[in-house]
């Protein structure tokens, strides 16, 4: 007996427990989970064991392994009761044998986040499954028995689009819309889309995206996305100005559409290079600020703006979204021994981030190549906070950015079950401070590290400044620490430590005595990821 999808949709809603309302469908069985990380539970539907039947043993086996189990606040949301317009999704996951790194997100764990990427762009998961592989198939990614059983699912659950988890290629997502659309069991014809994350994670960021350099970013990074894979896309990611409603002599459509395309990205470069400009020389006049500035950045969702917001009350959104921060935002924040620092929020980072992506938002991380200090928050308590931290340190290597140092904050340590644990690794860790952003725990052992890092990354300066420049002993004071000063006949003469920043410019302008240090030390410590904790 093969199971009918339409049939598992209509008998589901009926069963006891809502939790465990994503199941997913192979062949003869039903699987699920009761709780996000619970074991899988599968039961196969037959004769004898009809749907519900199978359904109710495979939730009792759910449970048994483990269902008791809190659901995490990033496990789906509760979906609402009434009856929802949102565009209805399926999601398909693969395990290619072979790519498994040292800490990696097993399929299911990306599946189920890709899952939390749909409901942030506002779709409604109706379902999942995925496929272990050898190798990627050229033509349909999955194997064609694969594609024939998403096919079924995407009649009967009544899909509008299918969700891969991995980058597809144009050919890819041609032939599976040709292969998922069809005719459903009514007699009537089934148009699907499909799409990737990639495109996904696009429409996130053209959601949320405030100022207009994020706009344009995302819009550049969408129409690079775009030109190669020209065939359908979702209409609302489909910016493309008139359509070419004027047909050229002899010009195909497509071909109307890619130059179109091509303009259109051609001009959103120039745009955007306007607006970096402008934002460059806002840069530089901050940078000769002596004020150190701590780059935050960690895993989407893992606390950024809440700890920025708790440290500073600065009124960045956060929420239990994924990507809800795209804008840097800059706060001013006085530490103790009233040194101030500057506190820079930026987006998160994601696993299997777009490449698109990642280029158009460099000049938005330069935020963090200007830092003097990375301020790494990880979501301790969440069980795949060893894949994400390895993750976010992927990003900064591609970045260039793995030669500042890093603070780590294992955040939402109240969120943890063993805690104490936690503490006790952390503490066998350099730069490791266990803090919870939302109860304010471990905040002022967070500063205290900040701050000893920060005088670390001084460098010594003996200079003598003239009295005409009171402005940069001034600094000197605010930025750095002055050590001893005198007044001498031709100006003061300072000992202190100081931000690179600033003794470059001393140096520059010809006040320092003494000779400014090389690079600091290389860091002593690998950071070579978390222990899986929670
Ligand atoms: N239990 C607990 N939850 C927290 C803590 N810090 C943040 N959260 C929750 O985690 C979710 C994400 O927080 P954000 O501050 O928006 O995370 P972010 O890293 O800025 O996320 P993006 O901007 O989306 O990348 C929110 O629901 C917060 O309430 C914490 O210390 N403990
Ligand atoms: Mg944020």
């Amino acid at each position: 007996m093969q199971l009918n999808f339409r049939q598992v949709r209509q008998e589901l809603p009926r069963c006891p427990s809502r939790r465990a309302k994503t199941p997913y469908v192979t062949g003869r069985c039903v699987h699920l989970r009761t709780t996000y990380r619970a074991p899988v539970a599968r039961a196969q539907v037959s004769e004898e064991n009809a749907l519900e039947q199978a359904f109710e043993s495979a939730l009792l086996e759910a449970q048994a392994k483990g269902g008791a189990r809190q659901r995490p606040a990033h496990a789906y949301p509760e979906e609402p009761e009434a009856e929802d317009e949102r565009e209805r999704v399926f999601l398909v996951g693969a395990a290619i044998k072979g790519e498994q790194k040292k800490y990696t997100y097993d399929v299911h764990e990306s599946v189920e986040e890709l899952g939390r990427l749909a409901e942030t762009a506002g779709l409604k998961v109706m379902g999942s499954t995925f496929q272990m592989l050898e190798a990627p198939n050229m033509s349909t990614y999955i194997g064609s028995g694969k594609v024939a059983e998403v096919a079924r699912a995407v009649a009967a659950l009544d899909v509008e689009t299918v969700i891969f988890d991995d980058e597809l290629s144009p050919g890819q997502l041609r032939n599976l819309e040709r292969a998922l659309g069809g005719t459903g069991p009514d007699g009537l014809p089934v148009d699907v889309r499909v799409c990737d994350r990639t495109a996904l994670i696009l429409d996130i960021f053209s959601q949320r995206a405030q100022t207009r350099e994020g706009q344009l970013q995302v819009e550049l990074a969408q129409t690079e996305y775009q030109l190669p894979r020209l065939t359908k896309m979702w209409s609302h990611l489909d910016r493309v100005g008139g359509g070419g409603q004027v047909k050229g002599t002899g010009e195909k459509q497509i071909e109307i559409d890619k130059r179109l395309l091509r303009d259109k990205a051609a001009q959103l470069r120039r745009e955007l290079e306007a607006v970096r400009t402008h934002r460059r020389q806002y840069r530089e006049k901050r940078s000769s600020t002596p004020i150190p500035v701590v780059g935050i950045c960690g895993y989407t969702n893992a606390g950024k703006s809440t700890l920025l917001n708790t440290i500073t009350g600065a009124g960045v959104l956060a929420e239990d979204q994924l990507f809800a921060t795209l804008d840097p935002t800059t706060r001013r924040v006085r530490l103790k021994g009233n040194k101030e620092i500057l506190l820079s929020d930026t987006v998160g980072f994601i696993q299997k981030l777009p490449t698109e992506l990642v280029a158009a938002f460099r000049a938005t991380l330069e935020e963090i190549q200007d830092a003097s200090i990375i301020l790494h928050v990880v979501d301790i308590s969440h069980p795949n906070a060893a894949a994400q931290n390895e993750a976010v340190m992927q990003v900064l290597t591609e970045l260039g950015v793995d030669h500042i140092p890093i603070v780590t904050a294992w955040n939402k340590i109240d969120a943890c079950s063993n805690p104490d644990e936690v503490r006790r690794i952390a503490a066998k860790r350099t730069r490791t401070v266990c803090i919870s952003g939302m109860t304010g725990e471990g905040l002022e052992q967070l500063m205290e590290v900040l701050g000893g890092e920060l005088e670390k990354a001084m460098v010594e300066v003996h200079a003598l400044l003239p009295y005409s420049a009171g402005d940069l002993l001034n600094d000197l004071h605010t930025g750095g620490r002055v050590k001893n000063q005198e007044y001498k006949e031709d100006g003061v003469e300072v000992t202190a430590a100081a931000p690179k920043s600033l003794a470059g410019r001393l140096h520059s302008l010809g006040y320092l005595l003494n000779e400014l240090e090389g690079e600091e030390d290389e860091d002593e410590d690998e950071d070579d990821g978390v222990v899986l904790l929670a």
